[in-house]
């Protein structure tokens, strides 16, 4: 049979089939693809596993010679060795978070599958979370909102003082892309840095600490930046709390489960430490209903990458790291190479 000649073809020259794009697996869509309305389904032909009536195993197996690129995000099933022993065709998964605590690393390390995630498009946002966490508690704004919203200021009069922040100690765990911004913002406010990490950063002047504890024994507040990992898991626990001590301030911008959240709240609870600002918690969307009575105590939903700026960065991170892929090129955010 004759080949069709262009004109007999049923899209126009401009047109992409879906058929001719490149595939991506996609299990459970990130909410963010809605965001996104077709700049990615104009690119690439999304294969939506929890959108099939077939069971995911099934779906998988359908797939599971072709497919080459993987989408997926924090809110999604962990991308875990069975998964990726279903699709044995995998070479890239993009995720479109910054942490990668729901990919198995070292499966796609044995694999040889690269990992791209957001780089550093949410550094700059996430930082001004964790500052403006640490500027909420130490100086009480929204405790102090809910004073003049409940009309507490005229039944009851002034406000207690907040403490300053200028001159504060503070203690960075994590000195990566995050808390890099952070020490750069806090700096500006007058405070001095120091921060724990897996090791010392030959460029960097601020004081080190080889452990958390000794950290937050030399710091008024403790912001945590880093990722969670197996090494990570619990790392701020009681003993690096009371180290912290009465007044100081434990700040979470990077996962629920870095922190012992159960001895967090008990400290918290009995006045161990001064206070917490926590986006991220290690059940979410549950949140230990103890910390609601608490004034010094400020939270928010898992939010702090959430700018309409830091989604159009996104995108075209993901955007360019997925074309980089399909076009043989080096990936723009790699990472596993951190
Ligand atoms: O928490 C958000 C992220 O890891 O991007």
């Amino acid at each position: 049979m004759a080949a069709k000649s262009p004109s007999q073809a049923p899209h126009g020259p401009h047109e992409n089939r879906s058929s001719d794009l490149p595939e991506v697996l996609v299990l459970k869509p990130p909410p963010l693809l809605n965001i996104y309305g077709d700049d990615f389904s104009k690119k690439f032909r999304l294969l939506k596993a929890s959108e099939s009536p077939l069971p995911i195993d099934q779906f998988l197996a359908t797939h599971a010679r072709s497919v080459r690129a993987m989408l997926c995000s924090g809110t999604g099933p962990r991308i875990n060795a069975e998964i990726l022993r279903l699709v044995p065709s995998l070479e890239l998964i993009v995720t479109t978070s910054a942490g990668l605590n729901h990919i198995d690393l070292a499966e796609c390390r044995r694999l040889g599958i690269p990992v791209a995630n957001a780089g550093d498009v949410f550094s700059e946002d996430v930082a001004d979370m964790a500052v403006g966490l640490l500027i909420d508690v130490l100086r009480k704004v929204s405790a102090a909102d809910r004073y003049v919203r409940q009309g507490l200021w005229a039944a009851k009069g002034d406000y207690p003082l907040g403490s300053k922040l200028g001159g504060k100690r503070i203690g960075i765990v994590g000195l990566g892309r995050i808390g890099s911004q952070v020490a750069k913002r806090l700096e500006a406010f007058g405070c001095s840095i120091s921060y724990n990490s897996r090791k010392r950063k030959e460029f960097v002047s601020y004081p080190f600490y080889a452990n958390a504890r000794e950290l937050a024994a030399n710091s008024d507040a403790l912001i945590i930046c880093c990722g969670l990992t197996e090494q990570t898991r619990h790392m701020i626990n009681r003993e690096v709390l009371l180290a912290l001590g009465k007044e100081g301030v434990i700040v979470n911008i990077g996962r629920g489960a870095i922190i012992h959240e159960k001895e967090m709240v008990q400290c918290l609870a009995v006045g161990e430490i001064g206070g917490a600002g926590l986006d991220v918690f290690e059940n979410e969307p549950n949140v230990p209903k103890e910390l609601f009575a608490l004034d010094n105590v400020v939270m928010g939903p898992h939010v702090a990458v959430f700018t309409p700026e830091s989604f159009q960065a996104l995108r075209d991170i993901m955007i360019e790291n997925l074309e980089a892929f399909f076009s043989n090129k080096p990936l723009l955010s790699p990472a596993m190479d951190e």
